[in-house]
C-alpha cells in the first residue's frame, strides 16, 4: 500500500505540489495521469526517498522509503532509462544491482525470463532498443521481488508489442495481490489496464477513484481528463 498524505513540495518560490494525498492498494494498478509539468515525477521521487517533502508523508506500508527494513524486496521503481551503463552486458548490469541489493545471483536468470530479455541478456546495453532498455529497467526493478512496484511512464516510447506485454505484465502483478503505481500521460492505454486513477494538474490532485468513477459521465477516460485538467496545453 502506497499512501500519500497531504504532500506539499516548494522549489524556491514556486509551489510544485499542494497538499497531495492519494492511495494506491495491493491487487489493483493505478494510474497517476497528469500533462507534462504537473508534478507526476517530482512526487514520485518524494514516494521513493529520491527528494524530500516541504510537508507531508508519502508512505509505502506505513513507512518512509528511508526506514524500510529491505527495500530490494519491498518497492521496485522504474524512474527513467534502465539506469544501465551501456558498456555493460544486460546480464552484467543485472549482477550488479543484485549484488548492491543481496539479492542471489540466480535471481538474475529469472528476472531476464520474466521481461523476456533471456536471449538477449549478453548483448551490450548500447545496442538495445528503447524497448529492451525498458525491459531491463524493469528486470533491475523486479530483482527483490517486491510487493510495489513504481513506473514512471512505462509505456512513452514503446511500440504496440511492447505496450501489449507491459499491460499484460501489469495485470499479472496486481492479480497476485502486488501494488502498481504507474505515472502516465498516455491515455488510451492507460483504459485498457488500471483499476484505478488519480489525476494531477499544476501540483494539485483534480480526481481520483476508480476507472468507472474517473470517467464518471465523460464518457471516456480522455474526455475525462480534457475536462479535468482544461485541455492540452
Ligand atoms: N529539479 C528541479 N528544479 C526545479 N524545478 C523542478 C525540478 N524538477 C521539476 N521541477 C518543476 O516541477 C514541476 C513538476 O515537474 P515534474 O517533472 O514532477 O512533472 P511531471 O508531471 O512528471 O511532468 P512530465 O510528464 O513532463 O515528466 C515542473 O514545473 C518542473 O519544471
Amino acid at each position: 500500500m502506497l499512501s500519500i498524505h497531504e504532500v506539499t513540495k516548494r522549489r524556491g518560490s514556486r509551489e510544485i505540489l499542494s497538499g497531495l494525498s492519494f492511495e494506491a492498494r495491493p491487487g489493483r494498478v493505478t494510474a497517476f495521469l497528469g500533462p507534462n509539468g504537473a508534478g507526476k515525477t517530482s512526487t514520485l521521487r518524494i514516494l521513493l526517498g529520491l527528494d524530500t517533502a516541504t510537508s507531508g508523508t508519502a508512505l509505502i506500508d506505513g513507512v518512509p522509503f528511508a526506514r524500510l527494513a529491505d527495500p530490494v524486496r519491498k518497492v521496485g521503481a522504474v524512474l527513467e532509462g534502465s539506469g544501465a551503463h551501456r558498456s555493460r552486458t544486460g546480464r552484467a548490469h543485472l549482477r550488479w544491482v543484485a549484488a548492491a541489493g543481496g539479492v542471489p545471483r540466480a535471481r538474475v536468470d529469472e528476472v531476464l525470463e520474466l521481461v523476456g530479455l533471456a536471449d538477449d541478456s549478453r548483448r551490450r546495453v548500447r545496442s538495445y532498443s528503447l524497448g529492451m532498455g525498458r525491459r531491463l529497467g524493469l528486470a533491475a526493478a523486479l530483482l527483490g521481488d517486491p510487493d510495489v512496484l513504481v513506473l514512471d511512464e512505462p509505456v512513452n516510447g514503446l511500440d504496440p508489442e511492447g505496450i501489449r506485454w507491459i499491460r499484460t505484465f501489469l495485470r499479472d502483478r496486481a492479480a497476485s495481490g502486488r501494488t502498481v503505481l504507474l505515472s502516465s500521460h498516455f491515455l488510451g492505454e492507460v483504459a485498457a489496464t488500471v483499476d484505478d486513477v488519480v489525476v494531477i494538474d499544476r501540483g494539485r490532485i483534480v480526481a481520483q477513484g476508480s476507472l468507472s468513477e474517473v470517467v464518471g459521465d465523460h464518457g471516456s477516460i480522455e474526455n475525462a481528463y480534457f475536462a479535468l485538467t482544461g485541455g492540452a496545453r
